[in-house]
């Protein structure tokens, strides 16, 4: 059976953990793949023609700086094209809708979630040290709290993947359509097919990642769009502009109530949550659950006899590392206890 490399290897060889070759730098040239580096530098540091760029090759002059080289002048190099892309990636990632000027309505959008949804046909040993280490890396990548992450994972599945079973994953990437712009996506594409390969042990041609744009109107938590959010925010700044006063809606959520509400959503962590809300029982357990009318007061919390039940079977499947880990992600807005 193929493992997950995690804790097995700090480094992965040309041949990965899962049976995968490692595919060949595209930066390296078939013909100077067997030099040394140093053969391989020397060669580079040939006189130049002057020419950027010259028919396939992918390596630039020696006579082009070093990216932070100090040069006195500060003319860009690059070609026309390649600075529109180069500011279409800065203006997707620096100036995006999310830094508006109402505080509530850019950290609403800058605290939306990024749901990731991997299945592959490796079986992964330590489910916990791998969702946690993907979890972490989107927070990276997406520049949000782990607590706006949302990560599912399904190993060890029936996969068949360009017509073979070897190893493979698909992942798909949930997130408001700002944070997936093109150029985003070529980054984070690499670097995340970079993390499962280091992580999962497959190589990236092996997997298939799709990035999709979900608008605010196509979200919600607690039974409400962030569209309806974000609307009823900017009312509420418009009407504090204009010195209206409004009473409280019915639902009660007014302007601090909204922020208040999702603040309570971010800063309860999923973990909270999990340990008030009892788990329905699952679908094949022979038990059937009538759907009532939504209650208008929350559940009853269950019984002691439930709970003792529940708490034992959690510890019964806890990872090892799981609390380590959980520290390590959460610090100290846990008890000791948890
Ligand atoms: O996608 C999110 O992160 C999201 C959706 C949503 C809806 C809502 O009514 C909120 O109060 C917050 C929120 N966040």
């Amino acid at each position: 059976m193929l493992e997950n490399p995690l804790r097995s290897s700090a480094k992965i060889s040309s041949t990965s953990a899962a049976g995968t070759r490692r595919p060949d730098s595209p930066l390296v040239k078939p013909q100077q793949a067997s030099l040394s580096f140093a053969q391989r530098k020397a060669l580079q540091l040939r006189p130049s023609d002057g020419v950027l760029v010259e028919g396939s090759d992918v390596t630039r002059s020696i006579d082009r700086p070093l990216p932070g080289d100090v040069i006195g002048r500060r003319k860009s190099q690059l070609h026309p094209d390649v600075i529109r892309k180069k500011s279409a990636y800065f203006e997707s990632e620096f100036a995006g809708p999310n830094r508006g000027d109402d505080p509530a309505r850019t950290r609403i959008l800058n605290e939306a979630m990024v749901t990731a949804e991997l299945k592959t046909n490796v079986i992964i040993n330590d489910e916990f040290a791998f969702i946690t280490d993907l979890a972490c890396h989107l927070s990276n990548r997406y520049q949000r709290p782990i607590s706006s992450i949302i990560v599912t994972i399904q190993h060890g599945v029936c996969m068949l993947f360009g017509s073979t079973f070897e190893p493979a994953y698909t992942l798909s990437i949930l997130a408001l359509p700002s944070l997936l712009q093109p150029a985003t996506n070529r980054r984070n594409a690499i670097l995340t097919q970079r993390h499962l390969y280091e992580t999962l042990g497959v190589a990236p041609t092996r997997g298939f990642v799709r990035f999709e744009a979900i608008p605010e109107e196509n979200i919600a938590m607690g039974g409400k769009t962030l569209a309806a959010e974000i609307e009823g925010l900017s009312r509420d700044n418009a009407d504090r502009k204009a010195g209206v006063f409004r009473k409280p809606s019915k639902s009660g959520r007014g302007i601090m109530k909204s922020v208040k509400s999702l603040s309570s959503f971010k800063s309860h962590s999923v973990i909270d949550l999990s340990e008030n809300v009892p788990t329905p029982p699952p679908s094949n357990s022979g038990e059937t659950t009538r759907i009532a009318t939504i209650p208008e007061v929350p559940p009853t919390p269950p019984d002691d006899e439930r709970t003792s039940q529940m708490v034992e079977q959690k510890s019964r499947n806890a990872a090892p590392r799981r609390k380590s880990l959980r520290f390590a992600l959460f610090g100290n807005k846990l008890s000791p206890d948890k």
